[in-house]
């Protein structure tokens, strides 16, 4: 499918479905993120990067997410004309469609008017009917209750019906005079009691809908050995909606999983001593909180679930440690989100929590069988918390914590993913043009002395957050900066397609590439001031490419960032570099 303003990557593959209801996920997939609005150009930055160095570090070069930007919220409104239908472009629908995973920031709905929710538009459009949100404690996060770690619960919150469909009518508009009217005449409704100044909303709530959110939670519990799976509903006073969903939910379990009535029921037992409950939603609040080991699967309406989903961040440390998925398990499409929102008071400052995002990029790689890529992932946030390294809203409840940006503590999980990580140089070198490219993509100014003011910077804030002392920083910029140059040179004298980041491994190398091919004229003055050959010597850390030994010509290919060693054939120990 061609696109107007969305650009393909240079390589990778569709993921598809296959006809076994399995995914097929090529080693190189694309998949669409949304960065989203406010805090989401942050929060995107860090976990992207955290993204690509857990599966490069997972796989060694062998998978690669091909990453493929698609726009919606006041980005795509600002790009495709700044129309209503701007917001959220056809194509940005069509390529979420197509390409069946990914990945989006927090995106605003302003309050009492403009427009209707561009997250709940999607998971509509798209159909992905379950919204997905575990809940569980990481040792060592603060939280408001005693026993935060006996929090482990999986929320289904149905995602395409209810109140939340946005079925409604303002006051005083002429439809909602139609509603009114009809359910007045029509249908004899008297318990409207101020009928002309009300806003009217409807909420479905439809027996099928109920059926695939409830099926998809139970079988979730048989696959993860889950103790139970509760019905969360206001079905005392909501009958024929909520009670619905309850009773729908019921018959789901004993029809399609064998479930049996324990004592004459309602509550009933899978097979498998999976048990069925249900509890009211006022009570099942406060229970969550009270008797929270008595929790396991949740599956409940969007409302409802919702509010259920912001409470229990609460109790294992707030919003920022939230993840999510929309999925729709039939068809394979899925959209992994944050449970928060834009928290605009914070937007650009380089300051909030990413692992909302990050845990929702693990969620997404587990879901594509990336297993071990999305255990460095986890093993990277333990790693953080544990060292008490984390952003202002753990630190600000924490003793003895070091308060990081939202960048930093990228990072951070970054170098806690395994126990060499970032304490090799090459780990912290492949970093630090991480964090250079990072920062550079990020300014409006794309010349030279920028690029130099924002190397040093890189090379500070991963000071600040520990990843290498003050002198090794300033030694592996040097090595950058020698690299960058040297590449810059070869950009003007070699075939651009030559360092195309799509073409490269991950690592510095790519990282340089991506600048060089966006920013490749506006740099050269960074060659010219470099004209002379610029050599690598043996124990410098260099990015991958070819070195060539300047006493014997004999020639060493690095496929990844590595230490130079002495020439194996004739011991000296400078080098030229090239491509
Ligand atoms: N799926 C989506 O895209 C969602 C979008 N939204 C939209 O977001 C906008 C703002 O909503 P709002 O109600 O303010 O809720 P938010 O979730 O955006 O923010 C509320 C508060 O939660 C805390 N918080 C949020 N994100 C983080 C984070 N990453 N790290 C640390 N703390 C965080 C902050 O608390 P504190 O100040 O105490 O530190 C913040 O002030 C609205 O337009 C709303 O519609 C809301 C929810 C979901
Ligand atoms: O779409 C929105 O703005 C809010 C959605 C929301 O709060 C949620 O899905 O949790
Ligand atoms: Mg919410």
């Amino acid at each position: 499918m061609a696109f107007d303003k969305i650009c393909l990557p240079e390589s990778g593959e569709k993921i598809t479905m296959g006809e076994n209801g399995k995914l097929n996920v090529p080693d190189q997939p694309i998949v669409t993120f949304i960065e989203g609005d406010g805090t989401g150009r942050d929060i995107w930055r860090a976990s992207k990067r955290v993204l690509d160095a857990a599966v490069e570090k997972a796989y060694g070069g062998s998978r690669k997410v091909a990453w493929m930007e698609v726009f919606a919220g006041e980005k795509a409104w600002n790009m495709y004309g700044q129309s209503d239908d701007a917001w959220l472009p056809q194509e940005t629908l069509d390529a979420f469609s197509e390409y069946l995973i990914g990945i989006k920031g927090p995106l605003t709905t302003p309050i009492g008017g403009g427009i209707t929710s561009l997250n709940v538009a999607l998971r509509q459009k798209l159909d992905l009917y379950t919204c997905l949100r575990p809940v569980k404690y990481f040792d060592g996060v603060p939280s408001p209750v005693k026993r935060p770690e006996d929090v482990d619960m999986v929320i289904f919150r149905e995602n395409s019906e209810d109140i939340y469909a946005g079925i409604e009518w303002a006051a005083g508009s002429e439809e909602v005079k139609k509603v009114v009217s009809f359910l007045q005449d029509e249908m004899g409704v008297t318990k409207i009691r101020f009928p002309d100044s009300s806003g009217i909303g409807v909420k479905p709530v439809s027996q099928e809908g109920t059926a695939r959110l409830v099926r998809a939670a139970i079988q979730y519990a048989i696959d993860n050995n889950r103790e139970s799976v509760t019905l969360v509903h206001k079905g005392n006073i909501m009958k024929f909606t909520e009670g619905g969903f309850r009773n729908w939910g019921y018959d789901v379990a004993k029809n399609e999983f064998g479930a049996e009535e324990i004592d004459g029921g309602p509550w009933c037992k899978l097979p498998n001593g999976i048990v069925i409950k249900d509890a009211i939603a006022d009570i099942a609040l406060q229970q969550v909180l009270t008797r929270a080991p008595e929790f396991d699967v949740i599956a409940t309406l969007n409302l409802n679930g919702d509010y259920l989903s912001d409470a229990l961040a609460a109790q294992v440390g707030g919003i920022g440690i939230a993840p999510g998925a929309n999925i729709n398990y039939n068809s394979g499409h899925a959209i992994f989100e944050a449970t928060h929102g834009t928290a605009p008071k914070y937007a650009d400052k380089d300051m909030v929590n990413p692992s909302s995002v990050v845990l929702s990029g693990e969620m997404m790689l587990r879901y594509m069988g990336w297993t071990e890529a999305a255990d460095l992932i986890l093993q990277g946030i333990n790693g953080s918390i544990a060292a008490k390294t984390v952003t202002y809203d753990f630190h600000r409840q924490m003793e003895g914590a070091t308060k990081l940006s939202t960048s930093e503590f990228g990072d951070a999980v970054i170098a806690n993913m395994d126990s060499t990580g970032a304490d090799s140089a090459e780990d912290q070198y492949d970093l630090l043009a991480a964090r250079f490219k990072e920062l550079f993509e990020a300014g409006a100014e794309k010349s030279g002395e920028v690029a130099q003011a924002t190397m040093e910077k890189a090379r500070e804030q991963l000071t600040a957050a520990g990843t290498f002392s003050e002198a090794q920083g300033k030694n592996l910029k040097a090595f950058l900066e020698r690299d960058f140059s040297q590449m810059a040179n070869t950009m003007r004298n070699e075939a651009k397609e030559k360092l195309n980041p799509s073409r490269v491994s991950a690592g510095a190398l790519s990282s340089l590439s991506a600048l060089l091919t966006v920013a490749g004229s506006a740099l050269t003055s960074i060659a010219e001031r470099t004209q002379k050959a610029v050599s690598c010597r043996s124990g410098e850390i260099t990015s991958a490419g070819t070195l060539t030994c300047n006493a014997c010509d004999h020639e060493l290919h690095f496929k990844k960032t590595g230490r130079v060693p002495p020439c194996p054939k004739c011991h000296s120990t400078e080098f030229t570099k090239s491509y």
